[in-house]
């Protein structure tokens, strides 16, 4: 019997626009949010990150390709201090990785889509973030993420 001759190639596959990035779970305290996460088996990704200009600290689980955030609160202003007041504890946004934020913001602009932020804004990860409003959203809240090349 002939062997086939397959190309393998260990070269790393081109980045695609819109996957899914991480989902995010806002919790008064990051140690109750964690533990069915840790329950489940999986574990931190390093250490707690402050996000300032968001006023969250983040814990990131990897599960698959995509992370699960928990989002604990810094401040009172914090947006996550508000949905947890208003909504409690649980999902608070979806978020869908870009590769090109800017372009994409002046695309869905041109559509009408109403982003929460004029400029990209600092994420975790020295990632760039923007929101879409959760009403244009179909009742859920979008971020759109840009990594670092
Ligand atoms: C960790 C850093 C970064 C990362 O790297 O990933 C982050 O993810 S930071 C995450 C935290 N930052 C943000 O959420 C910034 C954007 N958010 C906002 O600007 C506001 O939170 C908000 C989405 C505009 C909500 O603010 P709120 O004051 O509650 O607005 P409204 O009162 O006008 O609410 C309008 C309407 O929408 C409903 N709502 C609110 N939040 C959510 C939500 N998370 N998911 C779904 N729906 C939501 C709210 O209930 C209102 O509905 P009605 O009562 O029916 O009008
Ligand atoms: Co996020």
């Amino acid at each position: 019997m002939g062997m086939t001759a397959h190309a393998h190639t260990n070269a790393t596959p081109e980045p695609l626009n819109f996957p899914l990035d991480h989902v995010a779970i806002a919790t008064p305290d990051l140690d109750t949010g964690s533990a069915p996460y840790r329950a489940i088996g999986l574990t931190p990704e390093g250490p707690d990150e402050d996000v300032d200009t968001q006023g969250v600290r983040v814990r990131a689980f990897m599960a698959g390709g995509t992370l699960i955030e928990l989002l604990a609160p810094t401040r009172d202003d914090s947006p996550i201090a508000a949905h947890l007041a208003r909504r409690g504890p649980g999902l608070h946004h979806i978020a869908l990785r870009v590769l090109d934020l800017d372009a994409e913001m002046a695309r869905l602009r041109a559509q009408g889509a109403p982003f929460l932020n004029d400029e990209p804004r600092p994420g975790r990860a020295g990632t760039r973030v923007a929101f879409l409003h959760p009403k244009w959203g179909a009742g859920t809240l979008i971020e759109l993420v840009e990594h670092p090349a």
